[in-house]
């Protein structure tokens, strides 16, 4: 007759009237405030491991796509643990949110939480240390799975059922550094750096910096830049953000996705210059640049809809370097920033100044010493291998041709069986490819000198009648004074 909401409620205060002598009680709760509660987590995979557990009723649970299956609690079931020869009681309380209650946000429906009963005479001796253990266990449990995921910000800023702004799924890249096809030397100085990033806890507290590093990858499409992203969080096993700025419309919702992101994680932009109009400055009368005023910068590409001019509605440059270098930057620790762009050039300099990204990676086409990765890794090739003859031809003609590493591995797939033919291809492939960036660099060349010439020929003319020159000059001072003075007027 009774609802289970009710049933539990009403046993869990009988519990509580007849226990509260000896007993005492922690709530876990699944979200602390704003931020998501890792102590929740961290309980609820310990529980979903532990050999010592014993219970009755168990939920299985298996993520989409992923090829482990956990078991927890059910909803309002209970289990003893023992830690050092104690027994505890876990309670997994999950009741429904009451509609009514006042949120600035839209909350989960459902109200989760773990309750731990320990007995008064055993708290002192074991709580600290059964939380420590716990926490260690489940960042041990989080390791040996390499379970980590792949986030992205949902569309229009909505919340899951439990009220992540995030959705995520297992992330399975394969991409490793051995796979990563690029110039030995920087790849090895990228592993140092993150290397010493990620053991650098002491460091960066004694420096009294926040634990946090930017790397800007650059460089044109195919070379390779998703690929590093995925290889750096296979290295260090961390969590990937993948943070769609189009769908994010003012900064503080911007700041209150940064504040849901885990520590151990990798927050990517991709093409920074799309997602964002970076090139928006403060224009001169005369429509020339001046230099970056913190105005706000409106999306492109229509992403930024209902964004206002008056930067209330919209994502600004100095709130993007906010959340990557400001206070806010900090509300986490043990974090990679990595934005890419193909078009560097495009980029305000208030981005690329030293101290805002730590590292700028170029991931160039592909180079010799690139291309024998991809013939060990898609061809089995070994180092006799690498004297054959055909191999110096492809070494004479691999820079000039300028082809990307995405596009040689499409050669080296489709003919992954035979390798005489794949070499072969692959040369004949690079061959035409410097042709025709010979004859482009030709064209392009040709233009200048057109222009140039045009130029030349101009400045000749104006000096051979100068009137002319002044003329012209002086006509469009005065169109320009008028339009001054209509603007003025109005
Ligand atoms: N440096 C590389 N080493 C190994 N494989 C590569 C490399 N670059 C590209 N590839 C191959 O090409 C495919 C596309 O590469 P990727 O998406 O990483 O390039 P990108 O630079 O991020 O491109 P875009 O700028 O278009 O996003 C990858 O799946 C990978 O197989």
């Amino acid at each position: 007759v009774f609802p289970p909401e009710l049933r539990f409620a009403v046993l869990k205060l009988f519990k509580r009237l007849f226990n509260c002598s000896s007993y005492c009680y922690f709530d876990i709760t699944e979200i602390d405030g704003v931020n998501t509660n890792e102590l929740y987590n961290a309980v609820q995979l310990y529980l979903s491991s532990s050999a010592s557990i014993t219970g009755s009723r168990l939920s299985l649970t298996r993520a989409l796509n992923s090829s482990s299956t956990t078991f927890g609690l059910s909803n309002n079931d209970s289990l003893v643990d023992t830690f050092n020869g104690v027994s505890v009681l876990w309670e997994h309380v999950v009741t429904q949110r009451q509609s009514q209650t006042f949120s600035w946000r839209p909350l989960p429906e459902e109200k989760r939480g773990f309750t731990l009963r320990i007995k008064k005479g055993d708290k002192h001796l074991i709580l600290n240390s059964y939380l420590d253990y716990i926490t260690e266990k489940a960042n041990d449990i989080r390791r040996k799975n390499q379970e980590r995921f792949l986030y992205t910000n949902s569309r229009g800023g909505s919340l899951d059922s439990r009220g992540h702004p995030w959705e995520s799924v297992p992330f399975k890249h394969p991409s490793t550094f051995d796979t990563l096809a690029m110039d030995p030397t920087t790849k090895k100085e990228i592993m140092d750096d993150l290397r010493d990033f990620s053991n650098g806890q002491t460091f960066y507290q004694k420096t009294g910096r926040a634990w946090k590093r930017g790397y800007l990858l650059y460089g044109p499409p195919g070379t390779g830049k998703s690929s590093m992203i995925a290889a750096m969080a296979n290295f260090l096993g961390y969590d990937v953000y993948d943070l769609e700025l189009t769908e994010v419309h003012t900064n503080s919702e911007l700041r209150k996705l940064l504040m849901k992101t885990s520590s151990k994680s990798i927050i990517v932009i991709e093409d920074i210059d799309c997602s964002i109009n970076l090139g928006n400055r403060k224009k001169s009368n005369s429509g020339g640049r001046q230099g970056y005023d913190g105005t706000p910068h409106e999306m492109r590409g229509g992403g930024g809809a209902g964004a206002g001019e008056d930067g209330v509605n919209s994502i600004t440059l100095s709130g993007l370097l906010n959340f990557t270098d400001g206070l806010w930057s900090c509300c986490g620790s043990e974090r990679i920033f990595v934005f890419t762009t193909n078009h560097i050039e495009k980029l305000d300099p208030a981005l690329l100044r030293s101290g805002r990204m730590d590292m700028h990676i170029f991931m160039s086409y592909c180079t010799f010493p690139a291309l024998k990765i991809l013939l060990q890794n898609y061809l089995g090739f070994s180092e006799p291998d690498m004297g054959l003859q055909i191999m110096e031809e492809i070494e004479a003609v691999i820079d000039k041709a300028q082809m990307t590493p995405a596009d040689i591995s499409e050669v080296l797939i489709k003919n992954r069986r035979h390798k005489d033919k794949a070499l072969s291809e692959l040369l004949e492939a690079l061959r035409n490819m410097a042709e025709r960036r010979k004859k482009e660099n030709w064209r392009s060349a040709r233009e200048k000198n057109s222009t140039e010439v045009e130029e030349e020929e101009q400045e000749k003319r104006a000096l051979e009648n100068p009137k002319q020159g002044c003329d012209e000059e002086f006509e469009e001072s005065c169109k320009k004074e008028e339009e001054d003075d209509e603007e003025k007027l109005n």
